[in-house]
């Protein structure tokens, strides 16, 4: 585990536009190999002030990497990443961030109060905020109690807390709910957006969209290395959907359709049989019937629908396999 620990620095940058003042880090090109293997491949994004990111992407597709390269952990093989600007070294800045890339990993036969005593010194950090920190995870009551004596969502949670005793700028975590029982899960996922609510950046990676979608206001999906889509889970969800139809004529419809700038990606299905086409905007499907009606086009099926995130995730990192 690894624990950033610094005094918070005030009004350095009280020339700077806000802009610069909310960007915690910038990512350039970051790119990690090893040997044959890129395991981060070109990798560019920002992280603001005050939001909840989300690294998404499969199992080996290089989350751990890049949260590596960032905590300097990892040394990159190209490209480059700022923190806070670029105004210090990134030992300074990593000072200001508070992150669990690993298992969490305290004394098992101290307390949770102990074993955050020893944090405080070893970060040289006042442990005037250890209850204050165990209050936000819900193990204040459990202070006195042995670390071996907890559950893994409870030492996940230990973990948390330590990560945030010196009131960290960012918290970046690493698949936090893994090998969580759905009540472990459920409770951190809490803490997070509580943490969230008090002000502090999230960076979090994962390979549950479920985790994403439900914690996240911004998504960075990565596969192989390769980044798919970035931006906010927002925007990601508000497709206006797509449309089955069926006339007489197939070809005279999907011509209809693909020269139409309501609608895109315009494809019969081989299954099904049905022309498919995804909307470009809100469009009704009382006024599409009427649109295709005035070309000729009787329709004998009209279904709106909406892909979940999920379809649309798979439909991202199926198109880019
Ligand atoms: N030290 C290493 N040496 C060689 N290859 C590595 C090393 N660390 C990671 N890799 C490879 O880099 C790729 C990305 O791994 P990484 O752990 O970053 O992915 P991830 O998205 O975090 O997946 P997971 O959640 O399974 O850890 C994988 O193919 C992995 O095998």
């Amino acid at each position: 585990m690894l624990n950033f620990v610094t005094k918070p620095q005030l009004g350095r940058h009280i020339y700077k536009t806000n802009t610069i003042l909310n960007t915690i880090l910038q990512i350039n090109r970051l790119t990690k190999r090893y040997g044959a293997l890129t395991a981060v491949d070109n990798l560019s994004f920002t992280i603001e002030k005050g939001n909840v990111y989300g690294i998404l992407g499969p199992n080996g597709s290089g989350k751990s990497t890049t949260l590596g390269m960032v905590l300097n952990v990892v040394n990159k093989t190209s490209g480059d990443f700022q923190w806070f600007n670029g105004n210090e070294t990134t030992h300074d800045a990593l000072k200001k961030v508070g992150a669990i890339i690993e298992r969490p990993n305290f004394y098992p036969y101290m307390t949770a109060m102990q074993n955050l005593n020893l944090v405080c010194k070893i970060k040289n950090v006042k442990n005037a905020k250890i209850e204050e920190k165990l209050e936000i995870v819900g193990l204040l009551d459990r202070k006195n109690s042995k670390f071996s004596t907890f559950s893994l969502g409870m030492k996940q949670r230990l973990a948390i807390a330590s990560a945030l005793l010196n009131d960290p700028e960012i918290l970046i975590l690493d698949e936090p709910t893994n090998g969580l029982d759905p009540q472990g899960i459920h409770q951190i996922r809490e803490i997070i957006r509580k943490i969230a609510a008090m002000g502090t950046t999230i960076l979090l990676a994962s390979h549950l969209l479920d985790e994403v979608e439900k914690v996240c206001s911004h998504v960075i999906i990565i596969r192989k290395g390769v980044m798919l889509y970035s931006g906010s889970v927002d925007e990601m969800n508000a497709s206006h959907g797509y449309v089955e139809m069926q006339a007489k004529d197939d070809q005279v419809l999907l011509a209809a359709l693909k020269n139409h700038p309501w609608f895109e990606k315009v494809s019969i299905d081989e299954e099904t049989g049905l022309t498919k086409a995804m909307l470009t905007q809100p469009i009704e499907a009382e006024e599409l019937n009427a649109m295709l009606f005035e070309k000729g086009i009787v329709l004998s099926h009209l279904v709106k629908r909406k892909e979940s995130l999920e379809q649309q995730f798979l439909e991202l990192t199926k198109q880019n396999a």
